[in-house]
């Protein structure tokens, strides 16, 4: 078994529209943490009329401006910096890998009002951030690329926000282009969630025709 140390690179059996054709700079990242700041700040806000209405104004412009550099989504760098937690994707939960081996992963995330349902972790981000560490998983180690075919989510006790949770995950078995994962979620000793993931590997025409095959259905 090889342990892995490399989180950050690239697999090469991954298809090259979830590459970025353009190298990210740390503005980038700092770009989309403000925006995770908003975000937060939103969610957490009551503002008066004339407040709200000043800050659509501003982040109206904001939006305005970054339509001014708008690229295609294989050229895009939100969702593919592999090297930082949340991967520059302001939606996704900050997960923080810390290791990858051949049939092992394991994380940490830590969620804000943003992600809470009702004083605890939304049912909806438990499998976004599963999907994120079993994915890094299944096509970690030289796999080819692989896409999630089911996530079976179990919450077993409520995820509680502001507060370190552990996520762990596992290869459990392969079956030709199938991969079968499990993951589980702990606040301290409690378990608060647990997931069996199934992975099936792309055959080639279906990596190549990615984008073509998108084109026009993501408005
Ligand atoms: C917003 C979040 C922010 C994060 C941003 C991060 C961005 C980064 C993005 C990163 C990337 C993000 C990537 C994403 O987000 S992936 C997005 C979520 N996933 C999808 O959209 C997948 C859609 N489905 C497919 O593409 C196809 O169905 C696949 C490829 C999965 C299989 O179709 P294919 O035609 O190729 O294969 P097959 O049908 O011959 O089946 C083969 C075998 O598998 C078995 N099988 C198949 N399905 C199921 C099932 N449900 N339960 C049980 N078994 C199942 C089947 O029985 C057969 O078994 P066997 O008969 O051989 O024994």
């Amino acid at each position: 078994m090889t342990e892995s140390t490399t989180l950050d690179i690239w697999n090469p059996g991954w298809p090259d529209p979830f590459r970025p054709t353009v190298d990210a700079d740390d503005e980038y990242a700092d770009l989309v943490d403000a925006l995770r700041e908003v975000q937060e700040a939103v969610t957490r806000s009551l503002p008066t009329p004339e407040a709200a209405a000043e800050a659509a104004a501003t982040l109206r412009e904001v939006a305005r401006q970054m339509r001014s550099h708008e690229v295609d989504e294989d050229t895009q760098i939100a969702g593919k910096r592999w090297d930082i937690p949340g991967k520059a994707h302001a939606l996704a939960p900050v997960l923080h890998i810390d290791t990858v081996t051949d049939t092992t992963a394991t994380g940490r995330v830590t969620v804000g009002r943003f992600h809470s349902g009702r004083y605890a972790m939304n049912g909806g981000v438990t499998p976004l951030i599963f999907d994120e560490l079993l994915a890094r998983l299944a096509n970690s180690a030289g796999r080819p690329w692989g896409r999630t075919a089911y996530l079976n989510v179990n919450f077993r006790a409520l995820a509680p926000l502001h507060t370190e949770l552990t996520v762990t995950a596992e290869l459990v078995g392969q079956e030709g282009r199938k991969r079968f994962l499990r993951g589980a979620m702990y606040h301290g000793d409690i378990l608060v969630a647990d997931v069996d993931g199934l992975w099936v590997e792309l055959k080639p025409e279906q990596t190549q025709n990615i984008s073509k095959d998108l084109e026009g259905r993501d408005r």
